[in-house]
């Protein structure tokens, strides 16, 4: 029996492990699972559930068609081939292989976050112990194990020019397949119970009220075909303004992010229709932006999987920071508040364009990247909000929620990456500018929907009259700002460039670019100014300029002396499996993390070490380092990243690297 194990990739168009499966003839269970252990991530929201689900009943519908031709036939009552099950990947798979002998796994790469990486080396140990060949198909263009950035781009344009994988032979796929009815927490129902998913807290475990994209095949191709036959030409003029951008942008995202439609399909589609529009040029027709609009939708979609192979790269991006030289930033005691935390999550911090979009995405679960970037600038800069906390949050609102997009982006926007030019929206000026009238804000903060125009990005300096008549009182009826948006700003700036002009901030950032910077002459559009880290960072600042590290972070661990002996990387032992190419029999991306933690464990312990030898004048001997308390005997939960370290006695998070402070871990 071969197992399709269906992941992020619910559809059978350039389907590697589907196709192959319908090659050799042996049946075959699709299989596709909600498990617990993946579903308690604070990052799953029902919508994402429902979306998936909807891509589910299409594929199922899409069978059933095939196998009967006949349009009427396919009306479903629940599945037939698909199973689906709620329990996890290891029951699941123990369950089929003691009943009919696996004789191959098959399924795609995905670069998930951190508890989807820990299941897929569990599947591997898995496999590998019962003498299953387990198969995983590339599916974003990113490499395993890459080993230099200059690779990339070379790797990727192979990836994506190859032809797609065949569709199957449908009626011959349907004979092939086998639905297992009896396996635990087996779920042949077309509706979804959400209320099932008791993992979920009750809260996240619900629908946008107005999620307008539904999920599948057909929508997908939908969307696509209309993004390059009507909507794409105006992509380059429409995107910034969340007034435009609903249907200038693609709103491909949720569609690619869960696989209901291949990014080889999408840049395959795409060539032909730009193909097609040079032709039309050269004949003398008007084209208009088409192609100006199309080339910069390209870039985006080259974008993914170079942000894709950022995670892909270094998994830890979820739980530290990329540079770690802003550890520290925004986690200190009293950084974080809890009251800007919840007026920034539920829209009302006073800053209407601020509020309309965070109201925007909890209605429909989408926005566009300006003002996504904008929420995170005004959250982590104006607010000093720690970008690890809001990232739950964002996955949760943001339908295509892809964590190889949404960690690098993350950071990226809260300056921790080292390689970024910062980037601090002014929320006023953006709401001027891209929502010059105000009717993006009057349709989602309708307390505002009276404001004349003068006033509908700052209403609070409506004089009290005009307010009563606009039965909107500033402080009653919706809030003051919450912070001086310049004041705060500039604080946040200066903090964050004290730590940039650090001389040893910039080695970091230069290693941090070696490894993930793009190389690619479009870069400054992506990710902002060329990183001053290559270029400078053998250049001295004045140092009379330079505050100290102590000044800077007021670290609590130079108080306390560091044992180094804490400083011990995670062992993450790699295991055996085939990949697609069958380049590699190694798992290359346990590999690739031990590597990854290595390397960056070693650039702040060297920093950290290096700022013990400039305190001190000498690095701290053995006897001089404080004893670790032999009171502390169990595991202990780091405060800043949640994750569960099993060394009783280290004193700092062997994930992100933040120290144990007293008392609060
Ligand atoms: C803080 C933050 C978090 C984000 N998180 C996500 C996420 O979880 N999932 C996600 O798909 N996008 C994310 N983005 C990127 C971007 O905002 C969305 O991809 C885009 O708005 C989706 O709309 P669209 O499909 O119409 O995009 P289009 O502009 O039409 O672009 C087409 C496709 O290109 C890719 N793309 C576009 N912009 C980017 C970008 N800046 N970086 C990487 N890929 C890009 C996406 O796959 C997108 O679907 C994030 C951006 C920010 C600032």
């Amino acid at each position: 029996m071969d197992v399709v194990w269906l992941k992020r990739d619910v559809r059978l168009q350039d389907h590697g492990p589907l196709s192959h499966a319908a090659r050799t003839k042996n049946p075959v269970i699709l299989l596709f699972l909600y498990e617990p252990d993946q579903l308690v991530e604070p990052t799953v929201h029902g919508s994402h559930l429902l979306f998936v689900h909807e891509g589910l009943v299409d594929l199922e519908r899409q069978l059933l068609l095939q196998q009967h031709h006949e349009e009427e036939k396919t009306t479903i009552d629940s599945f037939q081939y698909i199973t689906i099950s709620h329990c996890s990947a290891i029951d699941a798979f123990q369950f089929i292989h003691r009943k009919y002998t696996i004789h191959r796994l098959l399924a795609h790469q995905e670069t998930g976050h951190w508890q989807s990486f820990m299941r897929d080396k569990q599947v591997r140990k898995f496999c590998r112990s019962n003498s299953i060949p387990f198969t995983e198909f590339n599916q974003t263009g990113v490499t395993r194990c890459l080993k230099s950035r200059d690779d990339f781009s070379a790797k990727f344009q192979a990836f994506i020019s190859q032809p797609q994988h065949s569709t199957p032979d449908m009626p011959m796929l349907c004979q092939q397949i086998v639905q297992m009815k009896d396996i635990p927490g087996f779920m042949p129902n077309l509706t979804l119970p959400l209320d099932q998913f008791s993992e979920i807290p009750n809260s996240h475990r619900q629908d946008r009220p107005d999620r307008q994209q539904k999920g599948g095949l057909t929508k997908a191709c939908a969307t696509l075909d209309s993004f390059l036959s009507e909507r794409g030409s105006k992509f380059s003029q429409g995107i910034s303004s969340p007034n435009t951008a609903w249907t200038t942008c693609s709103r491909l995202s949720p569609y690619l992010a869960w696989g209901h439609i291949s990014h080889r399909h999408v840049v395959h589609a795409l060539k032909q229709r730009q193909e097609q529009l040079r032709k039309m040029n050269q004949q003398g027709r008007n084209i208009g932006t088409w192609l100006k609009g199309l080339q910069a939708f390209s870039s985006r979609v080259h974008w993914r999987s170079h942000f894709i192979q950022k995670l892909e790269s270094e998994p830890t991006m979820e739980k530290r920071d990329l540079c770690p030289a802003y550890q520290d930033l925004r986690r200190r005691n009293g950084d974080w508040n809890e009251e800007y935390y919840q007026a920034w999550a539920q829209g009302k911090t006073g800053f209407p364009f601020v509020d309309a979009c965070m109201r925007c995405l909890l209605q429909h679960g989408w926005l566009n990247f300006r003002m996504r970037a904008m929420l995170v600038s005004f959250a982590t800069y104006n607010l000093w909000l720690d970008w690890k906390k809001l990232a739950p949050h964002l996955a949760r609102v943001f339908l295509d929620y892809e964590p190889g997009i949404h960690y690098p982006q993350l950071q990226m926007q809260s300056g921790t990456t080292g390689i970024n030019a910062m980037r601090v929206y002014n929320t006023t000026k953006q709401g001027k500018d891209h929502d010059t009238e105000g009717n993006f804000i009057r349709r989602y903060v309708t307390e505002l929907r009276k404001v004349p125009t003068e006033y509908i990005h700052e209403p609070s300096k409506m004089p009290l009259s005009l307010q009563q008549q606009c039965n909107v009182v500033v402080g009653r009826d919706y809030p003051k700002p919450i912070v001086h948006e310049q004041e705060s700003a500039k604080v946040a700036k200066k903090k964050v460039a004290d730590v940039k002009r650090q001389s040893e901030t910039r080695s970091m950032a230069n290693q941090v670019y070696m490894k993930h910077g793009s190389r690619s002459r479009g870069r400054e559009e992506m990710e902002g100014r060329k990183p001053k880290a290559l270029s400078s960072f053998v250049e001295r600042d004045d140092p009379s300029n330079q505050p100290t590290i102590t000044t800077v972070f007021e670290r609590s661990m130079l108080k306390q002396q560091v044992s180094f002996e804490g400083w011990k990387q995670v062992s993450l032992a790699g295991s055996t499996t085939v990949c697609e190419d069958g380049a590699n029999a190694s798992e290359n991306r346990s590999k690739s993390i031990a590597s990854d933690e290595e390397m960056a464990t070693n650039a702040v312990d060297n920093s950290i070490k290096r700022h013990f030898i400039s305190m001190n004048g000498s690095e701290q001997t053995g006897a001089k380092r404080q004893k670790p308390n032999p009171t502390k005997t169990s595991s202990w939960t780091c405060r800043a990243c949640t994750f569960l370290n099993d060394k009783p006695l280290g004193l700092v998070c062997s994930m992100c690297s933040t120290m144990r402070h007293k008392g609060l871990c």
